[in-house]
């Protein structure tokens, strides 16, 4: 599913126009549409609805959706929050509202007729909003958000940034939000997806053609982009065909994060893998994962000749902080793809290792903590920003960057992302990152794009973790029973 920044949505909306369809037949449709469905949700008004309008166009769609609902028989106000409407479209959309509609402005009455409403419709801002909300919105959304009414949002959760997802304090919980003509980043993206409540997209006029055409750096992703990763296999395959995965990960005290890297990467069909370790977690490595061959580390030369040998590598699950020279010397001569997460990314937060000096395809899988040492962020300061966060981890890196956490978002140098629609809470336990890893090392070994094997890893995790989730519980079901859950995915995959 595509998703619509506000400077696509603009030029989206200019191509409709030069197709023939006016600016104000748009709002007229953004304005029914809202109507319709607050009463398609909510049945038939059973109190006084109020519209909070801003002064742009959102504020508009406000206008008219009062009008709409006037003539359904409710009992409606507009509550004027920023004053008149200041575009052109918004003011014609003002001039028709019939007399039934009370016009207010900030005050005791306004504040009166707010408390006393069943329906609360959020028109103060749409895509037009950026940064922190000022000191009438913020007051009167607060009030809608403690009252006891339906929140309908009209595009947007007024504070809710589209591009970046960002909100502002007091940012209007929706129940219900109507997404114009397509979806946004901030509707599939945290923290502003939380505030959507219920996403609905109602075209407005647009024709489809154009909206199928359009050209968006954001999308969702879907069962749609795992076709190339999971391919049908080759009758004639042999192991030496189905990817060659090198294994830098696992360290005494922490060889788990190994073996589930490994078992996940085994379970997406990798035809060999290496797994470098020191000797003493040898005997234990080899027992948990017996279909592995291993490079005991003595000397360099073993290393080197491993990573020769190999047509991608996974560096860093559980490898400690004890392990600077070995993931040093795996950076500086690693041949094939890579994919460098936890202690792989700590060093180079560390060191200021320049990911981007790397001379061969790369991505980058920090969650949040990690993410905030490699910007030298707070994590609240990622979490606030997801996309932009991800977008700015690529261009650091030169390459696909996968910032974990609900909605992963994966992100190119380029601008572009997806984001991730599967997975749950059930997954945010210590192991499901080794296991998204080493995913993503056996796409990346099989000879996958690094921005495709990231992004449909995530996809394919979050699904297994799902199904997990319904097969177990979320909060018993455990990492390793995600590579198990692979197994029928596949299973349907393969039957498709
Ligand atoms: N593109 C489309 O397909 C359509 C868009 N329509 C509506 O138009 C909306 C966009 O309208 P506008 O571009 O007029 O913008 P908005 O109505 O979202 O915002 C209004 C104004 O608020 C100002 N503003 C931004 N951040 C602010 C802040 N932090 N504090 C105070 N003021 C701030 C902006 O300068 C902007 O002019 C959409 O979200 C949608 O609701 C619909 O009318 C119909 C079709
Ligand atoms: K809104």
């Amino acid at each position: 599913m595509k998703l619509f920044s506000k400077t696509e949505m603009q030029s989206l909306e200019s191509e409709g126009v030069y197709a023939g369809v006016s600016l104000w037949e748009m709002m007229a449709g953004a304005g029914a549409q809202l109507a319709r469905a607050a009463i398609d949700k909510w049945g038939q008004p059973k109190g006084p609805a109020v519209v909070l309008c801003g002064k742009g166009n959102n504020g508009g769609d406000g206008f008219v959706c009062a009008r709409e609902l006037a003539e359904l028989g409710a009992e409606c106000a507009v509550l004027l929050l920023h004053g008149g409407p200041n575009t052109d479209l918004a003011a014609a959309a003002f001039a028709r509202l019939p007399p039934s509609v009370k016009v207010l402005s900030p005050g005791a009455e306004a504040e009166a007729a707010l408390m006393g409403a069943w329906l609360v419709v959020d028109c103060v801002f749409g895509f037009g909003f950026r940064g922190e909300l000022d000191r009438i919105s913020t007051g009167y959304l607060r009030l809608a958000n403690s009252l006891p009414c339906h929140r309908i949002a009209a595009d947007l959760p007024s504070g809710a940034e589209c591009d970046t997802g960002r909100v502002s304090p007091d940012t209007l919980r929706a129940e219900l939000t109507i997404a114009f003509t397509g979806a946004k980043p901030a509707h599939e993206s945290y923290p502003a997806k939380e505030y959507c409540g219920e996403v609905r997209i109602c075209p407005v006029g647009i024709p489809p053609e154009l909206v199928s055409k359009a050209g968006t750096s954001g999308e969702v992703t879907g069962s749609e982009h795992l076709r190339a990763l999971l391919r049908p296999l080759d009758i004639q395959a042999h192991k030496g065909s189905q990817g060659r995965l090198l294994m830098v990960c696992g360290s005494w005290g922490m060889a788990g994060a190994c073996v589930m890297a490994a078992r996940a990467a085994l379970r997406c069909g990798v035809g060999l893998l290496d797994i470098v370790c020191e000797e003493r977690v040898y005997p234990l490595l080899a027992g948990a994962v017996p279909e592995a061959v291993f490079t005991v580390l003595d000397g360099p030369d073993r290393l080197f000749g491993s990573l020769k040998a190999a047509n991608a590598c996974v560096l860093g699950c559980g490898l400690g902080n004890g392990q600077e020279s070995l993931i040093r010397q795996v950076l500086g001569c690693c041949p094939v793809p890579l994919v460098i997460d936890a202690d792989g990314l700590n060093f180079c937060a560390r060191t200021g290792f320049d990911l981007s000096a790397l001379p061969v395809p790369h991505v980058i899988t920090p969650h949040p903590g990690e993410a905030a040492r490699l910007l030298g962020r707070s994590v609240a300061e990622i979490q606030a920003g997801r996309i932009p966060a991800a977008l700015e981890l690529a261009k650091l890196s030169d390459g696909p960057a996968l910032l974990k956490g609900a909605a992963t978002v994966t992100a190119r140098p380029d601008g572009r992302f997806a984001i991730n629609p599967t997975g749950n809470p059930g997954m945010a336990k210590g192991g499901s990152g080794d296991v998204l890893a080493g995913m993503i090392g056996a796409f990346l070994s099989q000879g996958a794009e690094p921005f495709e094997a990231a992004r449909g890893a995530a996809y394919l995790h979050g699904l297994a973790g799902d199904r997990c989730r319904d097969r177990l519980s979320a909060r018993g079901m455990l990492p390793t029973d995600l590579s198990s859950e692979l197994l029928e995915i596949f299973k349907d995959f393969e039957r498709d």
